[in-house]
């Protein structure tokens, strides 16, 4: 893969700053420039070594670049893509790595001077922390990214940024945007959800109750809490921006949990195991599909 010229990393936080340390690692940017709109945050990917160059104005960093990475929370994307449009090049490849993806489309696709050279993309790899500091080069080894291009892209740009992920350590998948938000609402979105809710009860509880359930918070709630930490900005805007694939899962899931309180009321124990005996089956499954695919790019050298 022909390294890119110079890359313009709109936003350089978790993702982007992530993405930035594997270009470096592998050379795959000839320059690195960030935009970000605190001064702080930019003197701080500067001293971390993400970019060569940062910048405030958006359309300044991407003037020159050949690959623009939008790495900002969803609903800032468009308004990005917006500013960014008075320097961008037309045959400059633009890529996303937001978790949701028909919005973002809609959003970015009319500031675009080629529309056909974006290439919308979602790394499915994370954590609970944000901004420079917690970037890591290894964050997206063995991990899927999804690229959810449509009827115009141009296949040579997602060639391209495919190769990129592939280099990152990621197996990359081609879905649409809007199987891609439905896929991600169950997956993703309202096991997010889910922590939230809980965690927030917990505490209404301990603040009304005075009780002392944080003390004795065990792992299962202790998992949960380090979810319920990710960002409020980014959650907001992915639960709002794909409001109907999630409201259609959050309807799904509460008849499930009202069939489950049905079985606790009545002493159903055999509904409550059977469910169990199968969830603890898809968890196995789980783990052995992540370990199929550990495998599988050394079987086909696809990954070297
Ligand atoms: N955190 C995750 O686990 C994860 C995983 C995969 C994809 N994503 C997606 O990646 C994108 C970035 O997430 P992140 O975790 O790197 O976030 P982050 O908070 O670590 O970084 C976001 C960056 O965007 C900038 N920013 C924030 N609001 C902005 C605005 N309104 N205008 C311009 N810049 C703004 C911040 O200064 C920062 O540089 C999001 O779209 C998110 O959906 C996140
Ligand atoms: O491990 C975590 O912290 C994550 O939640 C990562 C996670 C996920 O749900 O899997 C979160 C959001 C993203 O868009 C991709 C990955």
């Amino acid at each position: 893969m022909t390294p890119f010229r110079r890359v313009a990393m709109l936003g350089i936080g978790l993702i982007n700053g992530s993405l930035a340390k594997v270009m470096r690692r592998e050379g795959l940017a000839g320059e690195i420039v960030a935009a970000a709109r605190r001064e702080e945050t930019r003197a701080r990917a500067l001293e971390l070594h993400l970019c060569d160059r940062a910048e405030a104005d958006p359309a300044e960093a991407v003037r020159g670049a050949d690959l623009v990475v939008l790495g900002v929370p969803p609903a800032a994307v468009g308004p990005v893509a917006a500013a960014m449009r008075p320097g961008l090049a037309p045959d400059a490849i633009v890529t996303d790595v937001s978790s949701i993806k028909a919005q973002v489309v809609r959003d970015v696709v009319p500031h675009l001077p080629t529309p056909g050279l974006f290439v919308p993309g979602h790394p499915v790899a994370g954590t609970e922390h944000s901004g420079p500091d917690a970037a890591f080069d290894t964050l997206f080894v063995r991990r899927r990214c999804i690229l959810t291009p449509i009827e115009d892209t141009d296949p040579a740009a997602v060639e391209r940024v495919k190769a990129l992920w592939e280099r990152a350590g990621s197996l990359v998948d081609i879905m649409t945007p809007e199987h891609h938000d439905r896929v991600l609402a169950i997956t993703s979105h309202l096991p997010h959800l889910i922590a939230y809710t809980i965690v927030g009860t917990v505490a209404d509880l301990e603040e009304q109750a005075r009780t002392e359930v944080f003390k004795y918070a065990a792992g299962g709630f202790t998992d949960f809490t380090r979810i319920a930490a990710s960002d409020p900005t980014m959650w907001r805007d992915v639960l709002l921006g794909n409001r109907e694939a999630v409201l259609e899962m959050l309807g799904r899931f509460t008849e499930d949990l009202v069939a489950l309180q049905r079985a606790i009321r009545w002493g159903d124990g055999q509904t409550l195991f059977d469910l169990f005996t199968r969830t603890r089956a898809i968890r196995r499954g789980v783990i052995q599909a992540g370990q199929a695919y550990v495998r599988q790019p050394q079987a086909n050298g696809e990954n070297g």
